[in-house]
């Protein structure tokens, strides 16, 4: 995960994942502009592995959380450029400037696929457990983004077994995914939330909260080793 090479920054003409537009409109008389992006939207599932008292989360390699981290230490990159350069990275930052922890999480990509599907679907691809929709929670939805995309997520609560993981997980390998399963044990669960060296997405905090108040109470005495 670790070795990233031959960094080239370009500029992004058409994409399968994301298309800019602008809008433009009266709002109470006055003209305005907005640029956005459309994009999918997105499933996040909150683990709980209850054989190990563990919360299962991903760590992945994300090039956008990595660029921002390039242009805090060399701004000029971003600054000198125009729409048909290409900037080749000297000298790059390590790649763990850019690995986040997340939810297990995926695009809603495939119409004829329930949300429950998908989510069920990536929980197996990416950590390896075998999830029945009837085995999932839906938590809640919320804008995942309002400037950019306006993009919906839609969070759901598995609670797994040792018994339940039936593959490595990681990712799809043919499209590239390069996943690393993490287990953060629930009594470091909320240091970690708010530990803020290690770089992490809301929902894994909102999850984690939401445990806190929704599921801890009610998990078995003994279960809940003493700190
Ligand atoms: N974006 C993009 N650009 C490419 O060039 C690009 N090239 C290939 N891909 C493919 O898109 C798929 C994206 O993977 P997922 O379906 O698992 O979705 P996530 O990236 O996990 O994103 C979710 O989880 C995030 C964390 O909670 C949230 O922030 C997102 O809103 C939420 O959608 C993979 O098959 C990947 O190979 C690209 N995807
Ligand atoms: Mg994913």
């Amino acid at each position: 995960m670790e070795a990233i090479e031959d960094l080239a920054l370009k500029p992004c003409t058409s994409s399968l994942y994301l298309r800019p537009y602008r809008l433009c409109y009266r709002q109470n008389g006055t003209k305005k502009v907005w640029d956005f992006m459309k994009i999918h939207d997105s499933v996040s599932i909150l683990i709980f592995n209850t054989s190990r008292q563990c919360f299962v989360l991903v760590k992945q390699f994300r090039p956008a959380v990595y660029m921002c981290e390039v242009e805090k230490h060399h701004p000029q990159l971003f600054q000198n450029w125009d729409n048909e350069s290409v900037s080749r990275l000297e000298d790059p930052l390590p790649a763990a400037v850019g690995v986040t922890y997340e939810l297990c999480a995926g695009i809603v990509d495939k119409p004829d696929l329930s949300l429950e599907e998908i989510a069920c679907e990536e929980v197996l691809e990416e950590c390896g457990y075998h999830v029945a929709v009837a085995d999932l929670r839906r938590i809640t939805s919320y804008r995942a983004g309002v400037g950019v995309t306006g993009s919906r997520q839609t969070l759901f609560y598995a609670e797994v077994t040792d018994q339940m993981r039936t593959a490595e997980g990681g990712g799809r390998a043919e499209e590239g995914e390069l996943i690393e399963v993490v287990e953060i044990p629930l009594e470091d669960s909320m240091k970690f939330a708010y530990d803020e060296t290690l770089q992490k997405t809301m929902g894994v905090i909102f999850s984690f909260t939401w445990f806190q108040d929704n599921i801890a109470p009610k998990l078995p005495k003994n279960k809940i080793k003493a700190p």
